[in-house]
């Protein structure tokens, strides 16, 4: 297994309803952060190296996961970084738009991580969107990111710290490999319910023997809602 000294720190913020979910049935973006809470955000944005989300969040929400505030991106050029952290895609057979937000708004440095059964010509078409690298990180030629060699590969490209903001998919593939450090959670007050709606981790799940323990951080209200952070017991 590896170990932060191996690869970024990984922390996992994620928005919740009371009941759990992500989204709704229709996996249609909800504004579940209030004012403050997309404020508390951007703040985590603007202090990190890179952020990170699934093709699914992609297809579904089209995100630009850029820094909101003016301030916030000016502050981070003054301390001599790009004035957006890297936004990162984990897309195993690299079906980003090419006409995503994510190439539209912000600027700054894209990586694409696939898997080596990526299409050739969807590669080279996003290798030549501007500032935007291809990672491949399926060694074993899987068909799917291995999200441990991805975590390597991103420490060599200099991320140290590392922001991912979902889905429930990529949620539960980081925390299963073991590489999810921390994890915030925003509890909103609201339900959505529907049993196929998004969880905060889908994928699998665990089994009784092999349920994840994560320690209490601390818990604070933030408007309505709660904020948790948990660390994650990878041992
Ligand atoms: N409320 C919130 O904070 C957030 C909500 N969402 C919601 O979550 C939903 C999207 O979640 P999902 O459909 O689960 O998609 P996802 O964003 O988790 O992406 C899943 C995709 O990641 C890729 N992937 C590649 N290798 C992987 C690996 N080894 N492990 C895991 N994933 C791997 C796969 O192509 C997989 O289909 C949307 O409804 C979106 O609105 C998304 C982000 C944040
Ligand atoms: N923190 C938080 N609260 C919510 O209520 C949300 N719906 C999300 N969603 C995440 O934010 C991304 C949108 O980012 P941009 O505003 O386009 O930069 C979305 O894709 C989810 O990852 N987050």
């Amino acid at each position: 297994m590896t170990t932060p000294a191996d690869r970024p720190y990984i922390f996992i913020n994620s928005a919740m309803s009371a009941d759990g979910k992500l989204s709704t049935f229709e996996r249609k973006q909800v504004k579940i952060s209030g004012k403050a809470d997309f404020e508390r955000v951007d703040e985590l944005r603007a202090g990190t190296d890179a952020i990170m989300v699934g093709i699914g969040t992609v297809l579904a929400d089209d995100p630009s996961l850029t820094v909101k505030s003016e301030q916030r991106r000016q502050a981070r050029i003054a301390a001599g970084k790009e004035e957006n952290p890297v936004r990162i895609i984990v897309d195993s057979n690299a079906r980003t738009p090419l006409d995503a937000d994510i190439f539209k708004k912000g600027k700054g440095k894209k990586i694409i991580v696939v898997s080596k059964s990526a299409p050739s010509d969807k590669i080279s078409a996003l290798s030549e969107m501007p500032e935007t690298k291809i990672i491949v990180a399926d060694s074993a030629n899987s068909g799917h990111v291995n999200l441990e060699e991805m975590a390597v590969q991103l420490k060599n490209e200099g991320i140290s710290r590392l922001m991912v903001e979902g889905g429930a998919t990529l949620n539960y593939g980081l925390i299963s490999a073991g590489i999810a450090d921390e994890i915030r959670i925003f509890v909103g007050n609201l339900i959505i319910g529907g049993k196929t709606a998004p969880t905060f981790a889908d994928g699998d799940g665990f089994s009784e023997e092999n349920l994840k323990k994560l320690t209490l951080e601390s818990a604070e209200q933030i408007e309505d809602g709660i904020l948790l952070t948990w660390k994650v017991g990878n041992e």
